[in-house]
C-alpha cells in the first residue's frame, strides 16, 4: 500500500510506523508539491523495505529525470498521457517505474514496461471516488487501486476491485493538503484488514 503527498517528516514516520510498503512525494503541479531537495531530506528517513515514490504528471523524460536524480527516490510514478518512450527512456535510472492514469488506461501492468500499474480517478489527489468495480478482473500483474480511498471505505474498495494493493492521498488528511497520523494508522489498518487499536 502506498501513501502519498506527504510533505512533513511526522507524517512520513507514521506512515512507516503503520507498515504502509511505499510513501508518494509529489513533484508535479499539485497543492502537495514539494521540490526535489525536500523530497530527499523526507527519504532519508524512510527504511529501504519502504519504497520511494516521486510523482509526476506530464514533464518530459529529461526534466523527470533531473529531478529524480536530485530526489534520489527508489520509484518514478508516471500520471496522465506518457507514451511508452517515456518509460523506455527512463528504465537506466534503475529506479521501479509506475504507469498510473484513469479506469481507461491500457490495464495490464507491464504494457508500457513498467513495473507497476496505478488505476486511479480521473483527476489524480482529488480524492473523489469512482465505480470501483467497473475494473473488477480486468488489471492484470501488480496493480494498485487510488482515488477517494479512505480509512471508512478501503475495505469495501478492495472487495469491489480486487487490486494488487492501495493508494491512498486525500482520505489521509484532516484538511486540504494536510496528512494526518491518525489517518493514516487508520487507513493502513483498515486496508490491512485490522481493526485500528487505541492510540498510544
Ligand atoms: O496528489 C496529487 O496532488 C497529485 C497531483 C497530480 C498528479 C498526481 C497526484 N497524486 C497521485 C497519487 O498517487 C494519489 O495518491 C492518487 O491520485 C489518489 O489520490 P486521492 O484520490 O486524493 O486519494
Amino acid at each position: 500500500m502506498k501513501i502519498c503527498g506527504l510533505r512533513e517528516p511526522e507524517h512520513v514516520a507514521a506512515a512507516v510506523e503503520a507498515g504502509a510498503d511505499a510513501i508518494g512525494f509529489v513533484l508535479t503541479r499539485s497543492s502537495r508539491r514539494v521540490t526535489p531537495e525536500r523530497a530527499r531530506e523526507l527519504a532519508a528517513a524512510v527504511p529501504p523495505h519502504v519504497l520511494t515514490v516521486a510523482v509526476f504528471a506530464g514533464e518530459a523524460p529529461a526534466q523527470v529525470r533531473a529531478a529524480t536524480l536530485a530526489s534520489g527516490v527508489r520509484a518514478v510514478q508516471l500520471h496522465g498521457d506518457h507514451p511508452h518512450g517515456d518509460f523506455t527512456a527512463l528504465r537506466d535510472l534503475g529506479v521501479t517505474l509506475v504507469r498510473a492514469g484513469a479506469a481507461e488506461v491500457d490495464p495490464r501492468c507491464g504494457a508500457f514496461d513498467e513495473d507497476l500499474l496505478i488505476i486511479d480517478a480521473p483527476r489524480p489527489g482529488s480524492g473523489e471516488p469512482w465505480d470501483w468495480a467497473a475494473v473488477r478482473g480486468r488489471p492484470s500483474g501488480r496493480w494498485m487501486l487510488a482515488g477517494g480511498l479512505a480509512p471508512s471505505n478501503v475495505a469495501e474498495a478492495i472487495a469491489a476491485a480486487r487490486p494488487w494493493g492501495v493508494d491512498v492521498s486525500s482520505g489521509v488528511e484532516s484538511a486540504p493538503g494536510i496528512k494526518d497520523a491518525g489517518l493514516i494508522r487508520d487507513f493502513v489498518a483498515a486496508a490491512r484488514g485490522t481493526a485500528a487499536g487505541p492510540p498510544a
